[in-house]
């Protein structure tokens, strides 16, 4: 037989276990639908029993459903045969049939683990390993590994080479896809390692690392189910761009419990994707800040009445400036959240007018202590000049207010320079909407501030809460595990934020620090380390191969860090495709023009997506040249925005001042060159 007709047959073969698992798929997801009318029915008997027994089934019936739900394709994908003789298929979930053998292992499940691990070298009793490639429920191709021929019986057909290289090869669409077929070894020992302490993943562009965080929550996920499933996975990335990007990956597999949020997204009722010129979120990332705030926070507001009086029986009790300054800076010095030292503030004030009391009594003038601070008290010009002096503190107000170059001078002295002063109050001046880097802080102050009154904030309309309510408790922060991704990238206040909401969890910090756009490692090195608490077990993995990138491609963007790094940090990229990225000096005045022309034919030539990378101040002009195109498959996105991004074809426009506008320069560049899997030019001004 010919290499075609023993694939056809192949093929073929594959088809019938791949029919009978959809059979089988239909059966459970009618039982799993008629558990969950049944559970409906049970709470018609209302009895606290019946309810609780409704509940849990409803929860089994839903999560069942959901998970037969998950997309469909490539739901069977791989098959290993055994030394023993047995054939074991693996697919995105498991599947028994009525005597409850297995027609499909998840591929999370121990059985399945040979699949990713075995090797020639230590096959594992696995004596074949095939990938099966589908659409929809058709198998359109087989591709195998022959692992130990030695035991491989003799009418065994071993088809085609090259599963991974096959699904890299493929063009890319609007989303990530999860890529369960091809984990390779490196990648499944991230995806598996214990799910306690800290797990980090490093390495370079493309090597996988974003997949390997993902499929490691799904994996942690179907691993303990109870424990974490409860209080959930949170992943956090660097835009909502990267988010939506990578947030069909988890649902493809099931799982659907783990919140995705950008770092402009964190804090509960605001979320931004506006970022600040580099200079100035380096200072509002930098851990100096706390103490800026917190200074902040002591300083009276910014309209403080200049002084109490109050008249009592006749007397006129007064305390000018100086000494409501010296009672603040008493209430301040307990250390106390302003909000939670309220009522304390009323006592000092009461207090004090007593002092004063007792200094002006006489024979016609008698107050007595209990009657006073009563009468006084309860009274409205009391509670008015109270709630002006010490009012409740709202975050974004209080950030607000630094707005005010003496007012920020006062709270940042020797911590932040004249010009750090001036670039921060400028940024909060011209404030239309907060910045990524703003949340961070607005989520220092609400810890700070601790908990204000129960009135909603007076936020401006593009600041109000969003209407979708999160399902968790605001602000939540009982996460079991949480993911960071790009953590290269997280400023030393990022990292405070993300370290509230795990503070019992356990971590995966997915990064590569030749990617940084962090200037001060060490600054942020020490505030990941206290984000993470006390974590004793750690673990580290690092991926050396580029799966992304074409090696022609990888080695233009290698060329912009090369003699930044050591050459261990640099991952090869395995595929050749013998297409050189096309780099070019092009006139100012024609850049416009040349842009068009060259996206044009990258559109042409390419399958799926087309990425436009450029300056985040170039943004919108480069977009304006390209908006006669027209076609959905381009994006053009801005420097920051394509961190961790993905597209078939890249056009990177003005790499020098792509380095030059952010302070980790060439490392910046070497992120944008390093997006694209089969096309890249790069267009230079000259
Ligand atoms: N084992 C694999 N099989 C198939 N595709 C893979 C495999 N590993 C990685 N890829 C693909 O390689 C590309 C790069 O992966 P990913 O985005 O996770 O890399 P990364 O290390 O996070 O990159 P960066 O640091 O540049 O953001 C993705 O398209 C991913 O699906």
């Amino acid at each position: 037989m010919s290499e075609g007709s023993d694939k056809q047959a192949e093929i073929a073969l594959e088809q019938r276990h791949v029919d009978r698992v959809y059979a089988r798929l239909d059966e459970l997801r009618a039982e799993a639908a008629a558990m969950r009318d049944k559970s409906y029915e049970y709470g018609r008997e209302a009895t606290p029993e019946a309810l609780n027994e409704r509940d849990v089934m409803l929860h089994h019936a839903n999560r069942t459903l959901q998970a037969l739900n998950a997309e469909s394709e490539g739901l069977v994908f791989g098959r290993l045969d055994t030394a023993s003789g047995d054939a074991v298929h693996i697919g995105r979930l498991g599947i028994r049939d009525q005597r409850f053998d297995n027609l499909l292992v998840d591929w999370r499940a121990p059985m399945a683990a040979a699949f990713y691990q075995a090797t020639p070298e230590h096959p594992e009793n696995v004596v074949r390993r095939r990938v099966i490639r589908s659409s929809r429920e058709q198998v359109v191709d087989v591709s195998d590994d022959l692992l130990d021929p030695d035991r491989a019986p003799e009418d065994m057909k071993v088809i085609g080479d090259g599963a991974l290289m096959a699904a890299l090869s493929r063009s890319r669409g609007e989303t990530m896809r999860n890529i369960v077929a091809t984990i390779q070894k490196e990648q499944d020992d991230a995806i598996r390692a214990p799910e306690g302490g800290v797990t980090e993943i490093t390495g370079g562009p493309g090597t996988g690392k974003t997949a390997v965080a993902l499929h490691r929550a799904a994996y942690l996920l179907y691993r303990d189910q109870r424990r974490l499933g409860g209080p959930g996975v949170l992943v956090v990335g660097p835009s909502p761009v990267f988010m939506s990007y990578i947030s069909r990956v988890l649902p493809s597999m099931g799982e659907h419990n783990v919140e995705l949020r950008a770092l402009g997204e964190v804090l509960d009722g605001i979320s931004t994707a506006r970022v600040d010129e580099p200079r100035t979120a380096e200072i509002k990332g930098s851990s100096r800040m706390v103490k800026v705030l917190r200074r902040a926070l002591r300083l009276p507001p910014p309209d403080e009445p200049g002084e109490l009086r109050i008249f009592y029986r006749g007397a006129v009790l007064k305390l000018d400036a100086e000494e409501l300054g010296a009672i603040r800076r008493r209430l301040n010095n307990k250390g106390v959240p302003p909000n939670k030292n309220r009522m304390k503030a009323a006592d000092a004030l009461l207090e004090a007018l007593w002092q004063r009391a007792c200094e002006l009594a006489d024979e016609h003038f008698r107050p007595d202590r209990e009657e006073l601070i009563t009468e006084i008290g309860e009274r409205i010009e009391f509670h008015r000049f109270l709630v002006a002096w010490w009012p409740a503190l709202y975050p974004m107000q209080v950030l607000r207010w630094l707005s005010d170059p003496a007012r920020l001078a006062r709270a940042a002295r020797k911590l932040l320079s004249a010009e750090e002063v001036d670039l921060l109050a400028k940024s909060w001046a011209e404030l239309t909407e907060w910045t990524v880097a703003d949340i961070a802080l607005v989520d220092e102050l609400r810890v700070l501030t601790g908990p204000p009154p129960k009135r909603r904030e007076p936020v401006a309309e593009a600041e109000q809460p969003s209407t979708e309510a999160p399902r968790r408790p605001f602000n939540y922060d009982e996460y079991a595990h949480v993911v960071v991704d790009e953590a290269q990238d997280l400023s030393p206040m990022q990292w405070r934020m993300v370290g509230r909401r795990g503070k019992h969890a356990s971590w995966t910090i997915v990064g590569d620090p030749v990617q940084s756009s962090w200037p001060d490692p060490a600054e942020a090195d020490t505030a990941r380390a206290e984000a993470l608490g006390g974590q004793h077990s750690h673990r580290r993995f690092t991926l050396r191969t580029n799966y992304r990138n074409s090696a022609e491609i990888f080695e233009v963007a290698a060329e912009a860090v090369r003699d930044l790094v050591v050459p261990g940090d640099l991952p090869s990229a395995v595929r050749t495709t013998g297409v050189a990225p096309e780099v070019r000096e092009v006139a100012e005045a024609e850049l416009a023009g040349v842009t068009d022309e060259a996206v044009r034919e990258l559109l042409a030539r390419a399958e799926g997506t087309v990425g436009v990378i450029t300056t985040m101040a170039r943004r919108a002009e480069v977009a304006s040249w390209l908006s006669g195109v027209g076609d959905p498959r381009l994006r053009v996105v801005g420097s920051l925005d394509a961190k961790g991004m993905e597209y078939d074809a890249v056009a990177v426009v003005d790499p020098e001042g792509l380095a030059a506008e952010s302070s980790t320069g060439r490392r910046a560049l070497y992120v944008a060159l390093s997006r694209a899997t089969q096309l890249l030019t790069v267009l230079e001004p000259r």
